[in-house]
């Protein structure tokens, strides 16, 4: 439905005379029984005229022709009396206009059977109207009264005590204590309105035998406001009632042949339409005039409609008998007068204290929303102010400590080549580190690899990968032999670390994880390994000294696959067991070339060189107690011939694809590594033990006797967390074979204590878990074996609802199920299963479900079904 903008406003506050109709029934039964003829016939859409000649002769007094708005024969619809006019007055209310639909007419005449179609009709029309509308909120209400012998009463009440009349200044007249139902669909409106018809007063009289003895006022107050998507408004908040009032018929005594309380019915109704006839003659004649209102509750409760803010519509109904002439004529000239009254309705925007509550809530709502938002806004913000700063610092720490190793690492090497002999002068740190992507390199190019001389490339130098300190390529000259012809284009020792730590150093231990080694799970949580990259900066000045005299110490590092003749290592350890005993106490004397050899001997997969181990060349060796292998070893060598000889023995023994020549002896010269003989094996030069043992004083330690303390308790720790972790015994050998308490050795220290407060970590995690597995196992166990069949079944009801686990209430029932072929066993039990697996794997056939395995396919089929059954049951 829609409603045009003329419907919807004939003009706000204007004058406009009351819509009136006219409208013809046709003729009844018991008319027509009486061969009565209709009198009227409507000659266009709005002149009616009496057509019978004779009685026009005879009574000549009245006109024959009235030309009303609309005027409707004995064959029009109620609906075309409501479209044509009546809708357009009913609907204005939802504009705020107050308005009113009368029907006036004589008993029988048919105005029940016409405003009980416009109302619902206008109801219908309100109620789609309402629906079709986002832009604004309505609230209806509802309410009914009769006026049955001058008393008004409460139609939708059971009490039939008359109500007052209230003289309101704002709203005029108004009926006290009435019931006013708010009105919340079609459905509704039916069920109340069946309440008024239910409720009122109807008599049978020989002209109609269900007259309507009272006047009835069907009221629909419409409030509307604008809704929260439309914004506020108080200008749009409307208020505005609409008036459905079906007459009693006015009547004659004597044809109504109305005798005791009919009669008496009669007299008040014809009373109150009497004061109406009056009302509306004055109105109509005299406007400014005493209109007596006041004589009858009927005009008292209508004078709005009547003659002041409302838009009227009266629907006049005639009875077209001859018999009813003088009635029709009356009602006609009532409609004369009515069509001449004038009213001036105007939009009412006086709302209600519920619609005005109603706004300010909704505002005070918006309000708070808004308020909120503003501050999310600012929470937000301070969020991410917090955030950034947070960053910031965090950012600052590590340029700090990135700062920290940076000067570490620039001291150790200046006394490193201060020690080698190098001239620093012709090196130059600078300040301005650069972060280039995170990757830093060491390059040291040879332009003649075979003629022992290198021009060796320093070029800057990272701790951690992060950054390059950008120093001018500083050339220098280095005078190293190598043993084995290098590839003329070949760049030897060149390390790049990814920026993000995950470069696998292959020469790293596999203690827990495929995917990652503890050295880069420290990397990543603990910083980089210092020593990483100080054993290169100290190789690189050696090469600087260009003096084989002064390199007594070489590191070896030769990375071997970890499976490599484990056994063997572990019978050498179980022969070195019997002569070393344990490491903290009893040291076995032996020289350092005896154990070298005997090391060496273990088929060790790789070597390494510590500087820090002259005191064990001169002094003890560690006892071992393992047999595990471990990749990296640190043996180490007085001389130069022990290196050889120790060199030789590893790659016979260990090193594939390595050149023997590579390996052999030239007197005085370095070894380094060839890296295109074989990308798992690096020899690293490194500082000599002279520069270490000079006077080099690690950070943290002032004195050799408290680093002796410090050591002595790390050393215990980490013996402790050898046993905890279970760490191979070569690999305790070898590392107490290098670290033998020298202060510069705090830096293996520490990482061999992190490394091993990760390991412990990890296995105590590990633990944990599969203990939780183990007691869920000996669970499941118990299940199957201590108990019945029925108890076990029990059991496993209860303890797979209190399961968190899907998966394994599923596992569970095959186990349960796997222990028994019956199938009319099971066929009885498969509610119990549908509960435990049914709501888990729908899709599951029985043989799926109870792991069966000499189930038939209709076996299955069958189980399936009932399952199924089950299952749809059992749903919750
Ligand atoms: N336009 C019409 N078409 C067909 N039948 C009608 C029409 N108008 C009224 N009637 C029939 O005439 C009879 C009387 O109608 P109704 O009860 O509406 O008259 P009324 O004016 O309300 O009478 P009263 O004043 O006594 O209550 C009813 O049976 C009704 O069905």
């Amino acid at each position: 439905m829609s409603i045009s903008g003329d419907e919807m406003d004939p003009g706000d506050g204007q004058e406009e005379k009351i819509f009136v109709t006219v409208r013809v029934r046709p003729l009844n039964a018991k008319e027509i029984a009486k061969n009565d003829v209709s009198d009227w016939e409507c000659v266009s859409n709005n002149t009616i005229i009496y057509k019978n000649v004779k009685a026009l002769t005879e009574r000549s007094m009245y006109p024959n022709a009235y030309t009303f708005d609309r005027v409707y024969g004995c064959d029009s619809t109620t609906r075309q009396v409501y479209e044509e006019g009546v809708k357009r007055i009913a609907l204005s209310a939802l504009n705020g206009f107050n308005s009113s639909v009368f029907a006036y007419g004589q008993t029988s005449s048919g105005k029940t059977y016409t405003m009980t179609g416009i109302t619902q009709y206008a109801i219908s029309d309100i109620f789609d109207h309402i629906n079709q509308q986002d832009d604004r909120e309505f609230v209806l209400k509802f309410s009914a009264i009769e006026i049955y012998n001058e008393c008004v009463r409460d139609l939708l009440s059971a009490d039939a005590t008359p109500l007052r009349l209230l003289d309101d200044p704002e709203k005029g007249t108004i009926v006290d204590k009435l019931t006013e139902i708010h009105l919340e669909d079609w459905t509704h409106l039916m069920e109340l309105l069946a309440v008024c018809e239910a409720q009122r007063k109807i008599g049978e009289t020989s002209m109609n035998e269900m007259s309507s003895r009272s006047h009835q006022i069907i009221r629909l107050t419409i409030e509307s406001s604008p809704s929260e998507v439309s914004g506020v408004g108080s200008a749009s908040i409307l208020a505005a009632t609409v008036n459905f009032v079906d007459l009693a018929g006015s009547e004659r005594a004597s044809q109504t042949n109305s005798v005791g309380k009919r009669l008496k019915e009669g007299g008040h109704i014809n009373r109150s339409l009497l004061t109406l006839g009056t009302v509306i003659r004055k109105l109509s004649k005299e406007p400014n005039g005493h209109i007596p209102y006041r004589d009858s509750k009927l005009t008292r409760i209508l004078q709005n409609s009547l003659g002041g803010n409302a838009k009227t519509a009266i629907v006049c109904t005639l009875s077209p008998a001859h018999a009813h002439l003088e009635q029709s004529r009356n009602t006609l000239l009532f409609a004369v007068c009515a069509k001449e009254v004038r009213t001036s309705a105007q939009v009412n925007v006086v709302m209600s204290e519920k619609v005005l509550v109603k706004q300010l809530q909704r505002e005070m709502a918006r309000l708070e929303h808004e308020l909120k938002n503003m501050s999310g806004t600012t929470n937000d913000s301070e969020a991410i102010i917090k955030e950034k700063e947070l960053q910031i610092q965090k950012m600052e720490q590590e340029i700090k400590e990135l700062t920290q190793e940076r000067d570490l690492a620039r001291s150790r090497l200046d006394e490193l080549l201060r020690a080698a002999g190098v001239d620093q002068n012709s090196l130059q740190w600078t300040d301005s580190s650069s972060w280039d992507g995170g990757s830093a390199s060491v390059h040291l190019r040879g332009s003649s690899w075979d003629g022992g001389s290198a021009s060796g490339h320093l070029r800057g130098s990272s701790w951690d990968g992060h950054y390059t300190s950008d120093t001018s390529d500083v050339a220098v000259n280095v005078k190293v032999k190598v043993n084995a012809p290098l590839p003329p284009t070949a760049s030897v020792n060149t390390y790049s670390f990814p920026k993000n730590h995950k470069l696998r150093n292959p020469n790293e231990d596999h203690y827990v994880f495929d995917n990652i080694t503890p050295r880069e799970f420290m990397n990543q949580y603990f910083g980089p390994d210092p020593t990483q990259e100080w054993d290169k900066t100290s190789q690189k000045a050696r090469e600087r000294t260009n003096s084989i005299d002064s390199c007594k110490e070489v590191e070896v590092c030769i990375e071997k696959d970890e499976a490599d003749d484990v056994d063997d290592i572990h019978d050498q350890d179980q022969n070195q067991n019997q002569n070393e005993g344990d490491f903290g106490n009893s040291r076995v004397d032996k020289s350092p070339r005896s154990a070298l050899e005997d090391v060496s001997e273990t088929k060790t997969p790789s070597i390494t060189r510590s500087s820090s181990c002259s005191a064990v060349i001169e002094g003890d060796v560690l006892s071992s107690s393992s047999h595990v292998s471990e990749k990296n070893v640190v043996v180490e060598s007085k001389s130069e011939s022990d290196i050889k000889k120790l060199c030789r023995q590893d790659s016979q023994r260990t090193i594939t694809g390595v050149d023997e020549k590579e390996m052999q002896d030239t007197d005085g010269d370095i070894f380094i590594s060839s890296p295109s003989s074989n990308t798992h094996e690096k020899v690293m030069v490194k500082a000599t033990p002279e520069t270490i043992e000079s006077g080099d004083e690690l950070e943290g330690f002032d004195s050799g006797k408290e680093w002796s303390l410090v050591f002595e308790d790390q050393r215990k720790k980490i013996i402790e967390l050898w046993n905890e972790c279970n760490i191979p015994l070569l690999h305790r050998t070898y590392f107490f074979l290098l670290i033998k308490g020298d202060p510069s050795d705090s830096v293996y220290i520490e990482v061999e204590l992190r490394r091993l407060a990760f390991l412990k970590k990890t296995l105590d995690q590990v633990a944990s878990a599969r203990a939780l597995n183990l007691e869920r196992a000996m669970l499941s166990r118990k299940l199957l074996k201590k108990f019945t069949s029925a108890e076990r079944r029990e059991m496993f009801a209860k303890w797979a609802i209190d399961l968190e686990s899907r998966n394994r209430r599923f596992q569970l029932s095959q186990l349960l199920w796997t222990k028994t072929d019956d199938i009319e066993h099971i066929r009885n039990s498969a509610e119990i299963v549908a509960k435990l697996v049914g709501l888990i794997e729908p899709d599951k056939t029985p043989k799926e479900l109870f792991g069966l395995t000499v189930a038939t396919k209709q076996e299955s089929q069958s189980l399936l079904s009932t399952w199924r059954n089950s299952l749809s049951l059992l749903r919750y």
